[in-house]
């Protein structure tokens, strides 16, 4: 036995004229303690490979791939691997080393007919468009709809998880990690290395690296502060049967049985009153603490006082019930 986790598979790459990677689809992924000397078994991607490039420019190549998942990111086929992991739930979030990921991938034209290399894109594009003149229908033309530009594709077209129900496909990119019993709305959006651990709704933004607990809620347009961009360096989590209300955020984490209510932003710097209804029945100033204090504390129910304009934690004995019948996917 070693403490070392490697996890591998045999994957479809979509390779580009200049010999960059686009992207790798693993049907299957194991994982194990050690390397494995030689793939088990044939890749089976069948005439699913061809070594020439199609009217893309593009050329697909079976590659077996075998990472040590707590070693840096080493290179596209590696990444993918990775997000493959995630979103198939054989590993959670923050649990893997994935430094070097951006540089690792390449950014990617992703279209109905696959990914294409973005240099030279519109002379590809206008191949693919000759190609496919008239090939079924006489006298029309398949448009190649371009999707997204970005180095991260869709879920749902690589991994799609049990029990699960996503209403937009373009909301969840590759690595996100979605329990079962999830439902995520149409104006919800799951990063990479970011989930739920539980049944959840999920309505709101769940940004890299946020984790969401069992019999939680995340509202319409909600928003969970992450890490990659704007400076934040706390990495924020829910609790289980907690609610992020509609329009709300929070750049802390809530603990279990927790509630901000619909529109209130709690920042880590936010000036907190402590609710104490005999202090204020008796004109007794509330204690004040910043959101930072009461990050992943149990029980609290952040609102903002329409009265005074203040910012106040209430205690709560109870967590939030969602919707049994949503969940049943
Ligand atoms: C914060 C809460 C939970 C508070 O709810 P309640 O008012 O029921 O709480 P309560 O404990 O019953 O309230 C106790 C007392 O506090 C008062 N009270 C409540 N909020 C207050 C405030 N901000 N300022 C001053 N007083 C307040 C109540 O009137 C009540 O007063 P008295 O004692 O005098 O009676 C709620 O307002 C809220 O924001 N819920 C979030 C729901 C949500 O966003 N769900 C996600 C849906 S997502 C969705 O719908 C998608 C749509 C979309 O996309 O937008
Ligand atoms: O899962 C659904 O469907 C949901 N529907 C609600 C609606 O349609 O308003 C919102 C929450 C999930
Ligand atoms: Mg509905």
């Amino acid at each position: 036995m070693t403490d070392e986790r490697w996890a591998w598979g045999w994957g479809l790459a979509n390779v580009d004229a200049a010999g960059n990677t686009l992207d790798v689809w693993y049907p299957k992924l194991e994982m194990g303690d050690a390397k494995p000397s030689a793939p088990a078994a044939a890749h089976g991607f069948g005439t699913l490979v061809h070594d020439g490039p199609d009217a893309r420019g593009v050329r697909r190549v079976p590659v077996f791939t075998a990472v040590d998942v707590d070693a840096p990111i080493a290179d596209a086929a590696d990444a993918y691997l990775r997000l493959h992991l995630l979103s198939m739930r054989l590993v959670r979030p923050n649990s893997m080393n994935l430094d070097g990921i951006f540089g690792a991938l390449n950014n990617v034209v992703w279209t109905n007919y696959g990914p294409f290399a973005v240099e030279d894109f519109a002379l590809r594009r206008l191949d693919v468009m000759n190609a496919n003149a008239g090939a079924a229908m006489p006298g029309m033309h398949a448009d190649v709809n371009v999707l997204a530009i970005d180095k991260f594709p869709r879920m749902l077209d690589y991994v799609v998880p049990s029990g699960v129900r996503i209403g937009d496909g373009d909301r969840v990119r590759l690595g996100a990690y979605l329990s079962e019993g999830t439902t995520v709305m149409h104006a919800g959006f799951v990063n990479f290395n970011a989930g739920t651990l539980g049944t959840c709704m999920i309505e709101g933004r769940v940004s890299q690296g946020v984790v969401v607990g069992d019999g939680s809620d995340v509202g319409g347009g909600a928003s969970i502060m992450g890490t990659l961009s704007g400076g934040g360096r706390l990495r924020n989590s829910i609790g289980e049967h907690s609610l992020l209300g509609a329009n709300a955020g929070i750049g802390i984490s809530l603990g279990d049985n927790c509630v901000v209510e619909a529109g209130l932003y709690v920042t880590a710097g936010t000036k907190i009153e402590l609710w104490d209804k005999e202090k204020a029945a008796a004109g007794v100033p509330l204690d004040v603490v910043k959101g930072a204090e009461l990050s992943g504390k149990d029980n609290v129910m952040f609102i903002r006082n329409s009265l005074t304009g203040a910012v106040q934690a209430r205690a709560r004995k109870t967590g939030i019930a969602l919707n049994d019948a949503l969940h049943k996917n």
